[in-house]
């Protein structure tokens, strides 16, 4: 088939697609006026009528009823929008893929064409589109003309397929197609990595790669992990999944049960237009730091992960340096989790502390009271168990107490205050009650003034806050006594303990607070995520996954990462992308080509990754990374600024200046924002737009430019072995371009690098 009758076929689909379109609008029509005149004769098609309590309850069915005929018409008026929206997305680009294949033994030949969803014929009976996701699509990305197979509800199927083309195709017009032959979709991937970065992730649908098809795909595992080399499509990857299993499991899946870690704000905004553009709502998505603050008391600050690394790099001169290192180091570790759980079984037999209950200053039940009413209470009962048995207790204890403060003067006073339309409120309210009572409105007036006073008491008892959870995790370092602890446990408990103290978790030991909270308090399992993505998984320390692993005991994970990009000082105890052993429904697949950048940016980078993964670039062209030698210190803000602006020149939307810390870029920020159009980002930034960027490399994590600029690659600045991970995330954010500036002596890293893989300047 040539591109003219290619063309034809387009024109013919795009005419199903309006005959389909208006079809749709006149539905959605329908239902439009159909909900109009439901909601505006809602009180009139209900059977009103309140007498007798017959009457009550069917007046409640008759509401129920309209109310639920109306919210099923809003909601099928809303698939039809969605419908409508795919099918507008369909009209401007049907599909981007073909193959001929024919199946075993002896069938006929069968064209199948794929596109971002499904479109069937005029008579609802053959395929016009496959859906990506649709089985026999896999045979698109796993396979090359030849021998093919695919697999189905029903098994496997196998043939041969005869032909493979892609297309191009925008506003229904082809604009490029090609034949392929051996390697898979080269020409358009070139197309698609050969663009300008962008501000928002693009999907990736036209050009998956066999080795991502099989992690999207993966239906088997309930962990699986995912280490792949800096720009090899796991982000990518991961949402191109999280659309399938939507598609796969329509029936039983929402956007709700699924839920996504992200590394940072920023990153979050940068992948939402991800599942929109392939025809799926957003699904949830959080960072540690905000799940951990949800169940965190509100009066406790919680350091950031930023604040935490950003310490850890620049603040080495301060007193108590070392010993925040080895507290890191330690609440990283699953030991501190066995201590815990220690301590947590020793609790039930004491040890808990609690705190006052107080009413208008006094106490009304102590935290003495409380503590012997929980000891009292049978140890065989887990502890979560007896504080819900504490609670019903106090808040019988509450009434009481309640009753007896009615009399007082107090509540005098407060109804002498109350203003007149609560007093005429309570006075009608009161008319219902004892007609034969002469203070019935007094009586009423009094118990309101108290049930209000009350009810903030109420409510802290049922959230179990008489349980003093900071003092009881305090106490496991000034008084725990453990047979295993590390070498410099003092030193690390007097360190916590200040930092306790002033009501401030570090960021390690914010994970295993709220573990310790849950524990006590009952932990809230989360039973409605059924699958769970951490993208950037290096970056959680061993506690940290544990943690995550018992809050989502049932939930299939997926997690994804590279041990290069570990730029935490725990990355290397532990870490979740390495497991000791696989259970036997767990898998790990490995992603060793590099797609982000030129051929020329990962042959040097690759000289210095941190691990000993294989990288394999992919095969598209640019320029040598660039290394500038400033010739004196002044030259800084010059040698930047003529560099972005050659850059510029070049056509590069999206420059970031990466540094090493916060520090660092506020610095560089300084120097350069009367110079040229400059944008700061830090911890709080959720979006950014196409231009100058200036920011530290933990926040750029995830994400990618066309041209990175190093300010400072010098030697004094990357100095320790533990840079270098933070150095080969800052080269590996570049697609097109990376230039590197140093005052004197590069890093070694950069010594580690081939000489001809860099152009010195
Ligand atoms: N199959 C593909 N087709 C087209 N583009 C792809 C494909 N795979 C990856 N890319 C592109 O490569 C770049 C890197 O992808 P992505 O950000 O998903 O990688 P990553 O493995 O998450 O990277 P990192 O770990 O460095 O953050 C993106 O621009 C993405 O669009």
């Amino acid at each position: 088939m040539n591109r003219e009758t290619e063309q034809h076929r387009i024109n013919d689909v795009i005419r199903e697609i309006d005959y389909k379109k208006n079809k749709l609008y006149s539905k959605a029509t329908e239902l439009k006026e159909s909900i109009i005149g439901l909601r505006k004769n809602f009180w009139e098609d209900v059977t009103v009528n309140l007498d007798e309590p017959d009457d009550v309850i069917e007046t409640q069915a008759s509401l129920k009823q309209q109310a639920e005929l109306l919210s099923e018409r809003e909601r099928f008026h809303g698939k039809v929008g969605e419908e409508l929206k795919t099918l507008n997305k369909l009209k401007d680009s049907p599909y981007f893929g073909r193959i001929d294949f024919i199946e075993n033994p002896g069938n006929e030949e069968e064209q199948i064409y794929i596109g971002i969803a499904s479109l069937m014929d005029h008579n609802e009976e053959n395929f016009l589109i496959y859906d990506w996701r649709a089985p026999i699509s896999s045979l698109y990305y796993d396979y090359s003309p030849g021998k093919a197979q695919y697999e189905t509800m029903q098994g496997t199927i196998t043939g041969e397929m005869t032909l493979k083309r892609q297309f191009i195709i925008r506003h229904g017009l082809i604009e490029g197609m090609f034949d392929t032959g051996v390697t898979i979709g080269d020409q358009l991937l070139q197309q698609a990595l050969g663009n300008n970065a962008s501000t928002a992730m693009k999907s990736i649908v036209a050009t998956i790669q066999k080795e991502q098809n099989k992690i999207i795909r993966n239906e088997r595992s309930s962990l699986l992990i995912v280490q792949g080399v800096a720009g090899s499509g796991k982000t990518s990857a991961v949402l191109q999944r999280i659309a399938y299993l939507m598609y796969r499991f329509r029936e039983k899946l929402t956007a709700n049960n699924l839920l996504l870690f992200s590394p940072n704000p920023l990153f979050s905004s940068y992948i939402s237009n991800v599942l929109p553009e392939l025809g799926e709502t957003n699904i949830n998505q959080t960072t540690l730091l905000d799940f951990l603050k949800k169940g965190i008391e509100n009066d406790i600050r919680i350091e950031s992960p930023f604040e935490q690394i950003e310490y850890t790099l620049t603040k080495m001169d301060s007193k108590d340096y070392a010993v925040r290192l080895k507290n890191i180091d330690f609440k990283s570790r699953l030991d501190f989790k066995h201590m815990l759980d220690e301590y947590i079984s020793r609790l039930k037999y004491g040890g808990i502390r609690f705190k006052n209950l107080t009413f208008r200053k006094q106490i009304l039940i102590s935290k003495e009271q409380i503590r012997d009413y929980f000891y009292s209470l049978d140890q065989e009962i887990a502890i979560p168990n007896r504080m819900e048995l504490v609670s019903k207790w106090l808040l019988k204890e509450i009434y009481k107490q309640q009753k007896a403060e009615k009399k007082k003067d107090w509540v005098t006073e407060k109804i002498e205050l109350l203003d007149k339309e609560d007093y005429m409120k309570a006075y009608y309210k009161s008319q219902k009650e004892d007609e034969d009572d002469p203070d019935r409105e007094e009586k009423f007036l009094r118990s309101e003034v108290v049930n209000k006073y009350f009810s903030p008491i109420k409510r802290r008892v049922k959230q179990l806050e008489f349980v003093h959870i900071l003092a009881t995790y305090r106490e496991l370092f000034t008084k725990g006594e453990f047979e295993e602890k590390p070498e410099d446990w003092k030193e690390i408990s007097v360190h916590t303990e200040a930092n306790l103290s002033h009501k401030f978790l570090t960021w390690e030991d914010a994970a295993p607070y709220s573990y310790f909270k849950d524990r006590l308090l009952g932990n809230h399992t989360n039973q409605s995520v059924r699958h769970l993505f951490i993208d950037e998984v290096q970056d959680y320390s061993a506690f940290q996954f544990a943690y995550i692993k018992y809050i989502f005991p049932y939930t299939r994970m997926t997690i994804l990462g590279d041990v290069n990009q570990g730029i935490y000082t725990y990355a290397t105890t532990a870490n979740p992308l390495i497991p000791e052993e696989l259970e036997k429904n767990q898998e790990r697949i490995t992603l060793t080509k590099s797609y982000r950048s030129t051929k020329q940016i990962v042959e040097f980078t690759k000289y210095f990754a941190p691990g000993k993964e294989l990288i394999e670039p992919f095969e598209r062209e640019g320029e040598k990374p660039k290394l500038i030698t400033l010739s004196n210190k002044a030259d800084i803000a010059e040698t930047l600024s003529a560099n972005v602006k050659e850059l510029l020149d070049k056509g590069y939307e999206t420059i970031a200046i990466i540094c090493k810390t916060l520090q660092e870029s506020t610095m560089i920020y300084h120097l350069l924002q009367h110079k040229i159009s400059v944008k700061q980002i830090n911890e709080q930034t959720y979006s950014f737009e196409k231009g100058l960027l200036v920011l530290p490399v933990y926040l750029a994590k995830g994400i990618e430019f066309d041209a990175v600029i190093i300010p400072n690659a010098s030697k004094q600045h990357y100095a320790l072995e533990s840079d270098r991970t933070l150095f080969y995330t800052a080269c590996s954010r570049a697609m097109h371009m990376l230039v590197m500036m140093t005052e004197d002596e590069p890093c070694t890293f950069i010594e580690q690098a081939a000489r001809e893989t860099f152009e010195l300047l």
